[in-house]
């Protein structure tokens, strides 16, 4: 259980440390420059601010720092003492204490197997035969020999979850779609009866395996789907006995899923030392595993291994998540920016901003500190984005021209899976561009002498050149990858969640836990029953009444 006293992380109000004061004062020096300025006073600021990990360069030169604000920020990581709360994690510490467990995500992927122990018990036994039962599985059903209820291998596979029990399954299956095999892949997260009825429309029950994922097997919409999908198994023909052929779980919960009803053979087994949104490396990530193939999926862990390692054991200087985190602090906690885009340009990434709109929202979106104690600083920021160049055309103008400062990770791979004539070099020429200029703007002499050279008048020019203007200044970070394969998209996930973890403790907050998903869930557990019958409801204040009653009234 919970005890205050117990904190295993440090415990220091950030606010109080001696590099934040320096912070402070150096950023009245820093924001009197300009980025252009920076860039021309300093020639070498690529070389002094961007780092390589295997295929992945982090270029972090086009934000508003300079030797010193890095200097001042990894101070501060230390006077946070970040290493030894990376140390506590590593080690299986229990720095969920909110919850009273160990973090262990990174023991899921610890490819080299060195013991890690929970209450004096190594758990990679248990993992690495979640995992041989996970390759025997997905081989099983890949090649055609697990058969369905008729005698027909598996087609079309549906996985049923949300939140953490989705959005990695489907962001992962996304961006490694070049590597998929034949098997057709759905997700039901929602428990608007269209996501279930449409994602089964044309498909076989005879032919369609369903993955039942869920950390807890409690969650509402999740148990919703998952009986819905069974109700259409069993009108499709399959008899109770069929069920094992075609539904399996993946779950911490092995009463729970006994009681669905599904054969505990085929339960893929996870812990609760894995949180919901950094499970896709559990056995929540079977759905990867079918769809491209075990032996991606391993890979996959191995690249995430591989950033584990570095974070773990890279000077705080050299550290990509590390940096990447304190520019981020730099802008949320001294230019009080709120939100950070993540622009990916590619598509198959598509899904990356949702997904860890979940790993940092639900993370650091928190507002008391490690002793309980309301915050008076802002914490985790706001994330969202769309993937390059749609984004460009959509909401580009308010991130170039708008009144609100909002720093960006654009991400890219060198090379294309679909290489096409010049469309790589087309979206890859976005990707310089967009940081160029929302790092140089452009000047209003710019502005005026192009529109002198398109002939127009000086009475004209005064007038429209205001809006021609752009100010710069825009800070991004740059993060070319070599090529996305399953070992270089596992490392630049885990940078991120490293990233949302050095964050969470310099704010000296929790980060794993997630009490603020509770309320609606309570809440909407209490309203499910007022909604059976066509009673007038009384019992809420006057606009849930309203709008309880009107429901009734029209459905
Ligand atoms: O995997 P489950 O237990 O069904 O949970 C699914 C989701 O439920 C909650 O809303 C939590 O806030 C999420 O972190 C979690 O991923």
């Amino acid at each position: 259980m919970f005890k205050i006293n117990s904190i295993m992380l440090p415990n220091t109000d950030f606010t109080t440390t001696q590099s934040y004061k320096y912070l402070a004062d150096h950023y009245i020096d820093i924001v009197s420059k300009s980025l252009k300025e920076l860039f021309e006073i300093d020639n070498q600021r690529f070389n002094k601010f961007s780092l390589q990990f295997e295929d992945i360069l982090l270029d972090y030169s086009k934000n508003r720092i300079d030797e010193q604000t890095v200097a001042l920020l990894m101070q501060l990581a230390r006077e946070c003492s970040l290493n030894k709360a990376i140390d506590a994690m590593f080690s299986g510490e229990i720095i969920n204490v909110t919850e009273g467990r160990p973090v262990l995500h990174v023991a899921l992927r610890n490819r080299s197997n060195t013991p890690v122990y929970v209450d004096g018990k190594d758990v990679m036994p248990d993992v690495n035969r979640v995992l041989d039962h996970m390759k025997e599985f997905s081989e099983a059903i890949i090649s055609g020999t697990w058969k369905g209820f008729t005698g027909k291998s598996i087609t079309d596979v549906v996985n049923i979850g949300i939140g953490g029990s989705d959005l990695g399954p489907v962001m992962v299956t996304e961006a490694l779609k070049a590597y998929k095999n034949h098997l057709n892949m759905h997700f039901v997260s929602n428990v608007d009866g269209t996501h279930i009825v449409e994602t089964l429309k044309g498909l076989n029950p005879e032919t369609t395996l369903f993955l039942i994922a869920s950390k807890t097997f409690t969650t509402q919409e999740t148990m919703g789907n998952a009986h819905s999908a069974r109700d259409w198994f069993i009108a499709g023909g399959g008899k109770d006995a069929d069920v094992a052929k075609h539904f399996a779980a993946l779950s911490t919960n092995s009463e729970g899923v006994a009681k669905f009803g599904i054969d505990t053979k085929n339960m893929f087994e996870f812990w609760d030392w894995v949180g919901g949104r950094y499970s896709l490396w559990s056995a929540i990530g079977l759905s990867i595993a079918l769809s491209i193939g075990f032996e991606n999926f391993a890979e996959l862990l191995g690249g995430a291994h591989a950033m584990d390692n570095h974070f773990k054991n890279a000077e705080l200087e050299q550290n990509l998540p590390v940096a990447l985190a304190l520019v981020g602090i730099w802008y949320n906690n001294f230019f009080e920016a709120e939100t950070n885009a993540i622009l990916p340009y590619d598509q198959y990434m598509h899904r990356f901003a949702a997904y860890f709109q979940q790993g940092d929202m639900e993370s650091n979106g928190k507002h008391v500190d490690r002793n309980g104690k309301p915050i008076d600083y802002q914490t985790g920021p706001i994330i969202w984005g769309e993937p390059g160049t749609n984004g460009q055309h959509a909401f580009y103008q308010l991130i170039h021209q708008g009144t609100k400062l909002i720093p960006c990770d654009f991400i890219a791979p060198a090379q294309s899976h679909n290489p096409l004539g010049e469309h790589h070099n087309m979206l890859l020429s976005n990707f310089f561009a967009q940081t160029e200029a929302l790092m140089n703007g452009k000047t209003r002499e710019v502005v005026v002498d192009e529109l002198k050279k398109a002939g127009k008048t000086d009475e004209e020019i005064e007038k429209i050149a205001p809006f021609k203007e752009f100010e710069g200044n825009r800070p991004t970070n740059s993060i070319l990858l070599k090529k996305i394969t399953p070992h270089s998209l596992g490392s630049l996930i885990a940078m991120y969640e490293h990233k949302i973890f050095v964050q969470g403790i310099i704010w000296n907050i929790y980060s794993f836990d997630q009490w603020g998903v509770e309320l609606g869930k309570q809440l909407a557990g209490k309203i499910l029953p007022e909604l059976k019958d066509n009673n007038e409801v009384n019992t809420h204040d006057s606009s849930t009444n309203g709008l309880i009653n009107q429901y009734k009234a029209w459905r």
